[in-house]
């Protein structure tokens, strides 16, 4: 085996320090190294804890070269250096680090403990006690601690094969009691830890000889089961006895050793005990999804109890047609309706696809309500005083869309809610102020962050959501605005009719074809504002090449200009054609750049933000482009950094912070939603297969405003469109209904036989409202970027698995009061 690098020497200086997640960049001493290395100093830089300027430590990692700065030390692990002989340690211990420890009682020390003295001392430091005092000993031990325990912690956890960014996470969360709680149960790191998977804690586990069967193990595969299960899958819940399959699956093959599935069935019932799952019926819920929906239940009753403007219809009719006169339209009956509803009701939702009008309603509805309520539309009149319409939307470009349109103040939703950077599930946000709420793009937002605006909103306050539920669902778990759509004690209204015409706008009739599940007669046919050409896989990148090319030299900007596509890999990935759109528009010729794995970042490149930060004001989703790049010797950073503009707000980025941004010359759909761009390139090949989807295709082409070039295989647009979009399964909609009240009772032999019947047969259920198109079987189902490829593994689901199960279950006479699952019912569907 290679002995690793490693430097040992003293910290000169600490460069650079980001306390959110230890990275660091010091100047290091050399003492001692194994590394072809003849300077005297280098620079080290990686996930560091808290180390001390003038201290001596052992950096282990890989040479590295950068390009301007020449070779540094890239660090995996470290670890402070200790003085070895004797002599030196009698120095040490007797020094300023540790008052009250004079030369005398440190040779007693040493004497001891004269092999490994730190690390005996620090596992029993009970043998101290004939040395030093308890105090003494207490505060020696402690410092002891601190100067080496931390480093110690993160070497073993380095060596479980934690990744340093856990590691540091790990340390944070249990301190000093970090290597006593991972080796008592290394499982509840999956508990603890976001980032620890089941395989890593079990990984740790086997290495400190836990048994495969072990309680704790099936607990934890089986907490990971059910949150990975919605983070792919988009759904809020999981059956039971799919977690149960899936679990014993994930165990098995773990540690490829048989396991006993009526002890990982008795393991859902603890967990539901213990209050770590929820249940209902035979669903399993992750807690902070399972809340949200029931939040939103509650917020949204609470606000639907609440009546509307009691203004009558003879009043409001007036209202609207001055309004009309006013604004020099007319509206029709649906969309006369909609502003009616909106006024009159306290919550309100509207839909549409594309040209529908709800900008327009959004509009009359505004002026409607202020003329209602003698409002000033004027934000400048208002000082101090709160407007009090509030616009949001669920992106920062939307929000901005929303602003352009109504000419009235917008932000997005987590700046109305003060969530800044904390996007866990826990964050609650401020309560609003003001008295009308607008939403737009609501088909975006997912359980956990309607949970949390319902939550937000004042009894008080009137609500109008607006959105296209065609569209994709939300990248988080949920699919709240179609869902509420079908709650018919939740007023809405669906636009059905298109007014963009005119315009020889083809691209909106278009969408409506695709939306109604064909491709138009005229689809391949070159219009005014739309293009096709039939281009296999591998000929897409040329393809795309010639179009930005041709536009590139029309004098066209080439920002105005967007691919969209499904996938990230592949030959007609998002990935290869952000490189060839990059060297196209942005070549590199004799100028800087900077280098992040694969992705090379220019000045005037467009990049796109990935992760929301309210504070900042950027957004997911946001476009920017990189304005400056400076080398690490400018900044304060001691960090390369990207200046970038984002819709005028500058930013500046090191190093450290650019798993932010990526290049935007090609796009995923999925991030593109809430997004307009004036001409937009859509690529559909056969080999994004598993992708394809309508009301991913519709999402796509609606993203469209002047021109829209549709190119690939026409039989991968027909598969597109054919296929219904994804269906989750989410428990929003029994919430609403008097089932939820039945639900929370013991399973019985019933409600097993429903569980297990077609969808079909539950509608014909009398006692099943139509509402419950929750049991429609889940197809392949596209959630977020990152999982876009992972996600369409074959599910090999079994038709009906539970088909007898309440009879034979009978028959052993045991089912379980909560779950219902026993070990025979599981061996129908292995
Ligand atoms: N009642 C109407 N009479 C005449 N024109 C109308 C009417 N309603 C809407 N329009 C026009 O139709 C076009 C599309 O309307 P609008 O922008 O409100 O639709 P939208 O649903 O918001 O579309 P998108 O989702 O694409 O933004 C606009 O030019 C608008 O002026």
């Amino acid at each position: 085996m290679t002995e690793k690098t490693y430097v040992t020497g003293t910290i000169e200086a600490i460069f650079f320090s980001n306390p959110s997640n230890f990275y660091k960049v010091l100047l290091v001493e050399i003492e001692e190294t194994n590394a072809n290395y003849d300077d005297l100093e280098i620079v080290v830089n990686g996930t560091i804890g808290d180390v001390v300027e003038g201290d001596a430590y052992t950096f282990y990692g890989q040479l590295t070269q950068h390009p301007k700065y020449g070779e540094q030390l890239q660090v995996s692990q470290y670890e402070k250096a200790l003085p070895t002989s004797g002599a030196g340690l009698i120095k040490y211990f007797s020094s300023d680090k540790f008052p009250g420890i004079g030369r005398k009682t440190a040779e007693k020390i040493v004497e001891t403990f004269p092999e490994n003295t730190v690390d005996q001392i620090l596992e029993a430091p009970e043998q101290l006690d004939g040395i030093l005092s308890l105090a003494r000993k207490n505060s020696f031990v402690k410092r002891l601690r601190e100067n080496h325990g931390m480093e110690k912690i993160l070497a073993k956890l380095a060596e479980y094969g934690l990744p340093s960014k856990v590691t540091f996470q790990i340390y944070e969360l249990y301190k000093d009691k970090t290597l006593a709680t991972i080796e008592e149960n290394p499982y509840q790191l999956v508990e603890d830890v976001k980032g620890v998977g089941f395989k890593t804690a079990d990984g740790i586990a086997k290495r400190l000889g836990i048994e495969a069967d072990s309680a704790n193990r099936f607990r934890a595969a089986l907490i990971h089961m059910v949150n990975t299960h919605s983070a792919t899958t988009g759904d809020t819940y999981i059956e039971a006895k799919n977690l149960l399959e899936q679990t014993v699956e994930l165990l098995e093959e773990s540690r490829n050793r048989e396991v006993d599935p009526v002890k990982v069935a008795e393991a859902i019932n603890e967990l539901i005990i213990d209050g770590k799952v929820q249940q209902e019926g035979t669903k399993i819920f992750e807690n902070s999804l399972y809340f949200a929906e029931d939040g939103i239940r509650q917020s949204l009753t609470a606000l639907t109890r609440r009546h509307g403007d009691q203004v009558s219809e003879e009043k409001l009719l007036t209202v609207v047609s001055e309004v009309e006169k006013d604004l020099g339209i007319t509206y029709d009956s649906l969309q006369k309706q909609a502003i009616l509803g909106a006024m009159n009701e306290q919550f309100f939702i509207l839909t549409g696809g594309p040209g529908t009008g709800k900008t327009t309603i959004i509009n009359g509805f505004i002026e409607t309500y202020a003329r209602v309520h003698q409002l000033d539309l004027d934000p400048m009149h208002y000082n101090d005083d709160i407007f009090p319409i509030l616009l949001a939307a669920p992106t920062g470009r939307a929000s901005r869309r929303m602003n352009e349109l109504t000419g009235l103040p917008a932000a997005t939703i987590h700046r109305h809610l003060g969530l800044g950077q904390d996007e866990s599930e826990e964050a609650m946000g401020n309560e609003l102020s003001g008295a009308l709420l607008i939403v737009d793009e609501f088909s975006m937002v997912d359980t956990w962050l309607a949970h949390k605006l319902f939550q937000a909103i004042p009894g008080s306050m009137k609500v109008l959501l607006v959105g296209d539920s065609d569209q994709l669902p939300s990248v988080g778990p949920g699919q709240v605005f179609a869902d509420l759509l079908k709650i018919e004690a939740l007023p809405s209204i669906k636009l059905d009719k298109i007014f963009r015409q005119g315009d020889d706008s083809t691209i909106t009739d278009l969408a409506h074809h695709i939306k109604d599940g064909h491709l138009p007669t005229d689809f391949t046919m070159k219009k005014t504002d739309r293009s096709y050409f039939e281009v296999g896989a591998n000929l897409v990148p040329k393809m795309v090449e010639q179009i930005a090319s041709a536009w590139q030299k029309k004098g066209n900007d080439p920002f105005e200009l967007q691919v969209l596509a499904p996938m990230y890999k592949g030959l007609a990935g998002i990935n290869a054609m952000n490189v060839l759109l990059q060297n196209l528009f942005n070549p590199l010729e004799e100028r800087l750049e900077f280098n992040l794995g694969e992705l090379h970042f220019r000045e005037g490149d467009k990049v796109l933000h990935l992760v929301n930060d309210a504070q900042a004001n950027v957004f997911n989703g946001d476009l920017g482009k990189i304005t400056e790049l400076i080398p690490a010797k400018y900044t304060e950073s001691k960090q390369d950094e990207l200046v970038m503009d984002f819709d005028g707000q500058e930013l500046s980025y090191p190093r450290a912070e650019w798993y932010k941004i990526t290049l935007a010359y090609a796009m995923s759909i999925h991030k593109s939603q809430g997004s307009e761009f004036s001409t937009v390139i859509v690529p559909m090949v056969r080999s994004y297969s598993r992708m394809l989807e309508r009301n991913l295709l519709y999402t796509a082409i609606t993203r469209a405003k002047q021109s829209l070039i549709l190119l690939g295989e026409q039989q991968a647009f027909a598969q597109a469109v054919a296929r219904e979009g994804a269906n989750r399964q989410t428990y929003l909609i029994e919430r609403f209904t008097e089932i939820s009240e039945k639900s929370s009772q013991p399973i019985t032999t019933e409600l097993m036989d429903k569980e297990g019947d077609s969808s079909a047969d539950l509608q014909k259920d009398s006692s099943i409202t139509g509402a419950q198109t929750f049991t429609q079987k889940r197809t392949d189902d596209p959630i977020s970027d990152t999982q876009e490829i992972s996600l369409f593994e074959d599910e090999n689901e079994v038709a009906n698995p539970t088909e007898g199960l309440s009879e034979r279950a009978i028959l052993a006479g045991s089912i379980d009061p909560l779950i219902g699952l026993t070990a025979q019912d599981f061996a129908i569907f292995k």
